[in-house]
């Protein structure tokens, strides 16, 4: 079936489940009358409710109306909406899409005791502007499922396959990267105006320096310092401010800010039990 006339629940309409929803209607390839966002405050939807979408409260209701399920709250929501559904879904219709971080395909088919198709997809918040990386795996999906899957996530940015014992380490590159190139921007914007720059006109400077120095690796596909070796003169300021950051540990906090992250993510779930 083509993927336009699915009907998709997302059952948890926050952050994610409302970008999710906006990148895929931009993407001009789903119909917003053809996605239901729940929550358990449905006034807090009247926004998404006036563009189109549907809204409601009543999981398992949406659920029975849908053919893909999109999971999109927290870890520590996740057993009592699933165990809210499971009498109202059908293995052999339902596709389940999670962005639950923590939370393997095993534990969702164990807590709802029904053998359901469940792809895993690691997004990001740029998904809102369709410019997500996202990342899939699934270990009992069939291949058209995880095709319909990617090319979901591939309509709001793009999208990678990985081993679902990567799906912590996913989590803290690009979900949580996201935070943390933010705060990298913030600081440059910070030293910008400690310089001479008006802060807005800092942020605005710092935050288009961060796309252009990103858009020169995903343009040319060469590495970081190729790039770098092209910015630092010989006895010049960059490579002095560089170092700089280097003796003060700027690549290393990065790493091991990355390193804290993925393991955190990896107990998100299973702590919460
Ligand atoms: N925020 C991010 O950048 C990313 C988050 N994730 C994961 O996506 C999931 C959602 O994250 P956010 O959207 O940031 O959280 P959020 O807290 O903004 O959204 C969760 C939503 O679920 C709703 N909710 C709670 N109980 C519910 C229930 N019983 N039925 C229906 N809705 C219910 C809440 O009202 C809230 O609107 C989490 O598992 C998170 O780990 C994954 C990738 C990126
Ligand atoms: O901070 C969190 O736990 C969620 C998962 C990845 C991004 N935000």
């Amino acid at each position: 079936m083509n993927e336009q006339y699915k009907k998709i629940a997302i059952l948890g309409g926050g952050n994610m489940g409302i970008a999710l929803a906006k990148g895929m209607v931009a993407s001009g390839k789903y119909r917003a009358e053809d996605i239901t966002l729940t929550r358990r405050n449905t006034r807090l939807l009247e926004p998404m409710v006036e563009q189109g979408y549907r809204a409601s409260s009543n999981n398992a209701l949406a659920v029975s109306e849908a053919d893909i399920v999109v999971l999109s709250i927290l870890p520590q929501q996740l057993d009592s909406v699933l165990d809210n559904i499971s009498e109202s879904i059908d293995p052999s219709r339902h596709l389940f899409i999670s962005i639950v971080t923590g939370v393997a395909v095993t534990d969702i088919i164990t807590r709802l005791g029904k053998v359901v198709e469940v792809v895993r997809a690691m997004p990001n918040t740029a998904i809102a502007i369709r410019e997500s990386m996202t990342c899939i795996t699934s270990k009992n999906a069939s291949p058209e499922n995880i095709k319909l899957v990617k090319e979901i996530f591939s309509a709001v940015g793009e999208t990678v396959e990985i081993e679902e014992e990567l799906m912590s380490s996913a989590t803290a590159l690009v979900a949580c990267g996201i935070a943390f190139f933010l705060r990298s921007i913030r600081a440059a914007a910070q030293g910008g105006t400690e310089i001479g720059f008006h802060a807005g006109d800092a942020l605005r400077m710092a935050a288009q320096t961060a796309k252009g120095a990103a858009s020169l690796l995903l343009h040319f596909g060469s590495h970081p310092e190729n790039e770098i070796d092209k910015v630092t003169s010989p006895k010049g300021c960059t490579i002095a401010g560089l170092n700089e950051m280097e003796h003060n540990g700027f690549s290393s906090a990065m790493i091991k800010g990355i390193k804290t992250s993925a393991n955190k993510a990896e107990k998100l779930y299973t702590d919460e039990k």
